[in-house]
């Protein structure tokens, strides 16, 4: 069996988190998904990721609980550096990355989605952070990327107090950006990936770095910046293919560089 299962549809790779009964995470599948996102990076004719979760019920229950039973801190250690690893492998990706939430998304299940892009989820997922409720945290970013997106009342009512949200709830607060019917997450996912598809990769990869490293930028640093890859862009036959396919009333043929 393999923890994450990979399929390329055009310019997607589709990664299903498939391990049984709850898809958890392991070191093991933490590292497999580290290692095909770095794979995916390299490969310049993949623009989109989607990420969703085998069968009907769970997207991720997070980490394997088992794996944190008897209290082993060097255990513990290692799956933290994994869940960093491959975390922020995944929200390092050049591409637009796009989590289909087909169930609940729990924890290091919750996570995962936080450090892509975009989340869709089924109306009848249920997302929450609750490490603490079994003496845990969350440390593969959620504390972080939880409250960037929903503030801090949202992120401490979630993280402190153990609170579940529904997918409603979750587009309210900001956490998701689209509510889908039960089953549909990984078609919405599909049509807004081709949606990226139209956009010049080479303008998106370096928008995408504008918009996460603002974030622990002055904005008298991050403006500068912005005009300057600007420019840079005029490095790229990407920049030359968009504005003259639409002089010439075409479709962009785009290259990736
Ligand atoms: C840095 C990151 C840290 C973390 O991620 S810590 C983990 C955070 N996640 C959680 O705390 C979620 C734990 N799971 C649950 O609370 C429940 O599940 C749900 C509410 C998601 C669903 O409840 P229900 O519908 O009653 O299903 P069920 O019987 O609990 O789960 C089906 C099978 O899946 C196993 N399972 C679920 N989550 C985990 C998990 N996180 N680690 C290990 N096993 C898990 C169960 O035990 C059970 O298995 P069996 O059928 O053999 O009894």
């Amino acid at each position: 069996m393999t923890a994450i299962v990979e399929q390329i549809i055009g310019h997607t790779a589709v990664l299903t988190m498939n391990n049984p009964p709850a898809n958890t995470w392991t070191a093991d599948s933490l590292a497999l998904l580290k290692q095909k996102v770095t794979e995916l990076n390299a490969n310049k004719e993949i623009y989109a990721l989607v990420l969703t979760g085998e069968g009907e019920k769970f997207f991720s229950a997070g980490a394997d609980l088992k794996l944190f039973a008897d209290g082993d801190k060097g255990n513990a250690a290692t799956m933290a550096k994994h869940f960093g690893e491959a975390f922020e492998a995944l929200s390092g990706f050049r591409g637009v990355s796009i989590a289909a939430i087909n169930g609940y998304a729990m924890g290091g299940g919750l996570e995962v989605a936080l450090a892509c892009d975009i989340r869709i989820s089924e109306a009848q997922a249920v997302m929450a952070l609750p490490e603490a409720t079994v003496g845990l945290l969350p440390c593969a970013g959620g504390t972080q990327n939880l409250t960037a997106l929903v503030g801090e009342g949202w992120a401490k009512r979630m993280i402190l107090c153990g609170e579940r949200v529904d997918a409603d709830k979750a587009l309210s607060i900001g956490l998701i950006e689209e509510v889908v019917d039960k089953g549909a997450a990984l078609d919405a996912a599909m049509a807004l990936a081709e949606k990226v598809a139209n956009q010049s990769p080479s303008s998106v990869t370096v928008c995408k770095q504008l918009i996460q490293s603002g974030r622990a930028m002055p904005r008298t640093q991050a403006l500068p910046l912005e005009r300057e890859l600007f420019v840079g862009l005029f490095d790229t036959e990407d920049q030359a293919e968009g504005v003259n396919a639409f002089l010439e009333k075409r479709k962009a043929n785009w290259k990736n560089r």
